[in-house]
């Protein structure tokens, strides 16, 4: 930027957050910015495979602008709670730091398919990245993991070395049952290294549950040339969200925590009714829209929506979620479940948000498993087809056929099994493909057979003018 507007003076380091991305800028930075006690929270930001997110904001003193972009046009926020951007390979800054007695929380923005987990949930001592990782811990001092999950590690040992006491781990990625999933993660590779490491991280690190909400897609050339024209300054990493944002919280913070109650994140004690709500809804809805979508010939969330067939593909999937949602918390608060849809329609049909369903439609296998795999087992459960939550299995279904036929490599922590899945014969071919969601699918042959049928339906059509 080229000119000073920070706008709350350089808070000390008690924030790590692993995953510098477009997430992490408009929603947890934005609700730090937004608390009531921001001028005791700093953010140290580490990037996840490489540099030059933390080279872009250090050039710029780590402020960088949130363009709140509506239906109606665009408002422009300067945001100042990321004091130190790093490069998340510089796995020594981020030790000295998770090991300082100052540092109260660690946030996690690493996508979900950085956990390295099975279908199960746990950790997978098969994922390259984790072995790797394994053998890098072992290395002692000379050793660099590059996982996220790794590195996080490596630096919660230099917290156990130092006798700074416990922390609060918050997952904010879009996953169902977050900060069990990071648990699962941290506690299955120390356990894989060093069982007291394990035990202390047991006892002293709480990892806190999320439900994260702000659709933000990537930022483009065309954002940051719209930022230099209403500011007048040049801003290399600006970020692009719409107006909604909410993040429920469960869990305890050790060692204290920002007032982002403040900002409007609620704190309950039964997150699950809001997890499902947001990951099968709003997370739902867009990877049926990012695959039947793209069969169809759109490219973004507001095109497709705009199509009747998407549209109604979506509100099926929606019919069966909703039967399986509780309409209300444990504490009795009404989720609104009706409204809430309606609302969600509004923002996907924010058509200058232009958020593109190739990258909603990147590792599908694991969004899969929590957005469609729960709604349908529900269903089957209670004795219907599931049609809905199975056409959403099937334009996945298609769309990895399409790409496979076309030459299209596929972006997935299964890219190869699902490559393998691809090259059987028809009947084989969606067995093997709704094995890597979920094996007992796999083996339900009404399900397979549904799967099948939906997806003869979904053939690649041109894209639209
Ligand atoms: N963008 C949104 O609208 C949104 C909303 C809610 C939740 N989220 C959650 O936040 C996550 C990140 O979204 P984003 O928009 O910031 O994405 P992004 O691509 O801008 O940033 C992702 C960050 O994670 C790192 N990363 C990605 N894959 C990794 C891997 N395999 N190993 C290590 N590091 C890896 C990247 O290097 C980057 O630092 C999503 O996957 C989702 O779980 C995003
Ligand atoms: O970010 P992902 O890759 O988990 O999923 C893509 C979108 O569904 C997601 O980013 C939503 O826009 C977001 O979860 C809205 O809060």
């Amino acid at each position: 930027m080229s000119r000073t507007v920070r706008p709350v003076p350089k808070a000390p380091v008690r924030i790590v957050h692993l995953g510098l991305g477009a997430f992490h800028r408009s929603h947890q930075a934005w609700y730090t910015q937004h608390a009531g006690d921001a001028p005791d929270w700093g953010i140290a930001a580490f990037t996840g495979r490489r540099p030059d997110a933390a080279a872009s904001l250090s050039g710029q003193d780590g402020l960088y602008t949130v363009v709140e972009r509506g239906d109606e046009g665009d408002t422009f926020e300067v945001v100042g709670s990321i004091v130190e951007a790093v490069d998340g390979a510089d796995i020594g800054r981020l030790a000295g730091l998770i090991a300082a007695p100052g540092t109260a929380v660690v946030t996690l923005t690493i996508t979900e398919a950085a956990y390295g987990l099975r279908a199960d949930g746990r950790l997978d001592p098969k994922d390259p990245g984790v072995a790797d990782d394994l053998q890098q811990l072992k290395a002692g001092p000379d050793g660099m993991p590059t996982t996220p999950v790794g590195r996080l590690v490596n630096a919660l040992a230099a917290r156990q070395a130092a006798g700074a006491g416990p922390l609060a781990v918050v997952c904010c990625d879009n996953l169902s049952h977050n900060g069990t999933v990071a648990r699962n993660a941290v506690v299955g590779m120390a356990e894989a290294w060093d069982p007291r490491l394990a035990a202390w991280i047991d006892a002293n690190v709480s990892f806190v549950s999320t439900s994260v909400d702000r659709i933000t897609p990537r930022t483009t050339d065309a954002d940051v040339e719209a930022v230099t024209a209403a500011c007048g300054y040049r801003d290399n990493s600006p970020v692009v969200a719409e107006p909604f944002r909410n993040w429920v919280l469960s869990g305890d913070f050790p060692a204290g925590r920002p007032r982002w109650e403040d900002a409007g994140a609620v704190f309950v004690d039964d997150i699950e009714p809001y997890e499902n709500r947001k990951l099968w809804l709003l997370n739902g809805a867009h990877s049926l829209l990012a695959y039947l979508g793209q069969l169809r010939g759109h490219t973004t969330v507001a095109e497709a929506l705009a199509d009747p067939a998407c549209l109604a593909a979506v509100e099926r999937f929606w019919d069966e979620a909703e039967a399986n949602l509780s309409g209300a918390a444990a504490d009795g608060a009404d989720l609104q479940i009706p409204a809430y849809r309606v609302q969600l329609l509004a923002r996907f049909r924010n058509a200058r948000i232009a958020h593109h369903l190739t990258q909603i439609a990147m590792d599908g296998s694991t969004k899969l498993r929590m957005r469609a795999v729960p709604v349908l087992a529900a269903e089957r459960e209670a004795g219907r087809t599931g049609e809905g939550a199975a056409g959403m299995i099937a334009a996945w279904v298609a769309f990895c056929g399409a790409a496979t036929q076309e030459g299209q490599a596929i972006q997935d922590p299964l890219a190869g099994d699902i490559a393998a899945a691809c090259a059987l014969p028809g009947p084989d071919r969606v067995r093997a493909l709704v094995a890597l969601l979920n094996e007992p699918l796999s083996q339900d042959g009404g399900t397979v057979e549904l799967v099948a049928t939906l997806a003869a339906g979904f053939v690649r059509q041109e894209a639209q003018a």
